[in-house]
């Protein structure tokens, strides 16, 4: 393991009642970066993830979590990680402050609770309690306790349900900005554009396997896919698939004699890529899908 290296899996397996949930699943991540997990539902995100936070026993293979095997690790360790919990705070009627100021007790050096409200937007909202928050408010306030340690490791499970678009873009700066500052972050997210907003690799499990590892812009082949130049040839929509896209745009300028009516080029987006991955689509151009339109 690199010094640098802060989640380090080797051949995870964990297998309940009905067979293998995870199936031999090998992660790195380095310190500072951003990682998500992508993947359908029961692909074994929550498993992989819950094992790393020590919360759940594997049945074989090495796991390092900050230099600690999280099935031993102690409370010094769990310090150094924060989790931001699904619906932690529902129901509690104790203000925003007095709830970051007990969990700021449980770490050696934590943030103030106004400090911690402010990175997640709720600054004017110390005194309300969750109770009386609305649902995005109080997921908010789940990310503020989350963070309220200063955690070296955060984990971040599906950050952003029920958040708002402008909230989620205040919770995407705030989670770059933990990362800018050498916080490492997982995060597992069902929202492909959250993903490619936040991750700088992530990884697609599918049953119990990493389907693909890499960042959002090669991720299984995306970049070198090909690209299907489309445009309109008298009443014909027509389109071809090609590596060369510029090479085919430049022909088809020379025999337009200038601008090609309706000219498209569409490369695999993220969402193609994944859905590609899970084995739910074809025909995005991506390396071994069929082709769509003969060229
Ligand atoms: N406590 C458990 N007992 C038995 N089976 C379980 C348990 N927890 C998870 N599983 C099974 O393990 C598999 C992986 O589940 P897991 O929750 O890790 O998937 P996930 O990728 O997090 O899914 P989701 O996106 O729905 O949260 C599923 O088939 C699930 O039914």
């Amino acid at each position: 393991m690199s010094a640098d290296e802060v989640i380090g899996v080797e051949g995870l397996r964990k297998a309940y009642g009905g067979g293998p949930a995870v199936d031999g699943i090998d992660l790195h991540v380095a310190r500072g970066e951003v990682f998500a997990l992508l993947g359908p539902n029961g692909a074994g995100k929550s498993t992989t993830v819950e094992i790393l936070e020590g919360f759940r026993s594997r049945d074989a293979g090495s796991v390092r979590v900050l230099g600690a095997d999280p099935a031993r690790a102690g409370r010094a360790w769990r310090a150094r990680i924060g989790i931001v919990w699904q619906d932690q705070v529902e129901a509690s009627p104790l203000s925003a402050a007095a709830l970051l100021r007990h969990f700021a007790g449980y770490f050696p050096d934590p943030m103030d609770p106004e400090e911690a409200l402010e990175l997640v937007g709720l600054s004017g909202e110390a005194a309300r309690s969750a109770r009386a928050m609305s649902g995005g408010q109080r997921r908010r306030l789940d990310v503020a306790l989350g963070i309220v340690g200063r955690p070296e490791l955060l984990f971040l499970d599906e950050p952003t349900t029920g958040f708002d678009p402008a909230s989620r873009r205040r919770f995407w700066e705030m989670v770059r900005g933990l990362a800018g500052q050498g916080t490492t972050v997982l995060l597992t997210t069902h929202y492909l554009d959250e993903a490619e907003a936040l991750a700088d690799r992530v990884s697609v499990i599918v049953g119990g396997r990493i389907a693909a590892t890499g960042d959002t812009a090669t991720l299984g082949g995306r970049r070198t896919a090909e690209a299907t130049v489309s445009w309109t040839d008298g009443a014909e929509r027509r389109s071809v698939r090609t590596g060369a896209p510029t090479r085919t745009v430049a022909g088809l300028a020379d025999r337009f004699g200038g601008e090609v009516p309706g000219l498209t080029v569409h490369r695999p987006t993220l969402e193609e890529v994944y859905l590609s991955l899970i084995g739910e689509s074809s025909g995005t151009g991506l390396p071994g899908a069929p082709a769509e339109v003969p060229a």
